[in-house]
């Protein structure tokens, strides 16, 4: 089943001793659990990816603004695997540490594991990168201090940081020269599926208007909000390419209503 716990962890976490005898904790790591309501899942009854998002993104800004000390935006997102599947009732325990600092930006590492109270059991659910930007002041683009890693785990992420961030700047230009050289696939080897979807009959569109509860505590739509519209309408989407097409019809028509209520 998806949502048992395939990678075990402790729930206690092992403390950093340094050599010198220090108890050493990451200043920029910020911890936040959640437990899953029935408000938090979709159709399913599991946690909707969308909302956990929005919290990995929340627990991940506060990391960047702690060890900026300014105000900080999502710049990006590298891409998530989701191992498990989240219910209701579950607990969601999310930490986020800055793993490195450049010159604007830096990379934020977030683990997501989930936790079953009653059995005592916790396992990972995600590990994603995120860059966060310090906002440019009227001084013009902040100059952030740099990360010093003091665990053996610590050294590792800040070198593969520049990596990842070297294979990320790249990727805009490597999709750009993809798109440019690739031939489009014929109609008739499209036709070879059996119960083949038109491509028209998964396109969904979705107008959000942005009211005070998307906005964060800079007052702009937050990044993890607007990944939570985005996985909407990709789930509805992906659903429309099965067959049982009128479930779907219906699920959109809520969401549409749902739209109405909002304005
Ligand atoms: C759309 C939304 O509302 S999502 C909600 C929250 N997020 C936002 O509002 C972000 C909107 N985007 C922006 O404001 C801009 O695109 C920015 C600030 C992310 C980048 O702006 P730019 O004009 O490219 O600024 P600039 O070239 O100075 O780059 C700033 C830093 O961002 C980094 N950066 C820019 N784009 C990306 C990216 N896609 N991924 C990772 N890092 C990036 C740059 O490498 C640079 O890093 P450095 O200062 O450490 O060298």
């Amino acid at each position: 089943m998806a949502n048992e716990p395939r990678d075990p962890m402790p729930l206690e976490e092992p403390m950093f001793i340094l050599g010198n005898g220090e108890v050493y904790r990451n200043q920029t790591e910020i911890k936040m659990s959640q437990i899953v309501l029935p408000c938090h899942a979709n159709y399913c009854g599991e946690l909707s990816a969308g909302q956990l998002l929005k919290w990995m993104d929340s627990t991940a800004c506060l990391s960047a603004e702690r060890h900026a000390g300014c105000s900080c935006i999502t710049a990006s997102v590298d891409d998530i695997h989701f191992e498990t599947t989240i219910g209701v009732g579950q607990v969601v325990n999310i930490t986020a540490k800055v793993n490195r600092a450049f010159t604007s930006s830096m990379e934020v590492g977030i683990l997501v594991s989930c936790e079953d109270l009653f059995s005592d059991r916790q396992w990972k659910v995600c590990h994603a990168f995120a860059t966060f930007v310090a906002r440019r002041t009227e001084a013009g683009k902040v100059q952030l201090k740099q990360v010093i890693p003091r665990t053996q785990a610590e050294q590792m992420e800040y070198s593969l940081a520049a990596e990842r961030r070297r294979m990320r700047l790249i990727h805009a230009e490597i999709i750009n020269d993809l798109l440019s050289s690739c031939s489009s696939q014929t109609v008739s080897e499209c036709l070879d599926y059996q119960e083949a979807v038109p491509a028209e009959r998964t396109r969904v569109e979705s107008v959000e208007l942005v009211l005070p509860p998307h906005a964060n505590h800079q007052v702009s739509t937050f990044g993890g909000q607007i990944m939570a519209w985005m996985e909407n309408v990709a789930t509805i989407s992906a659903r429309c390419t099965y067959k049982k097409y009128n479930i779907y019809k219906m699920y959109i028509f809520l969401i549409l209503d749902l739209f109405i209520i909002f304005v």
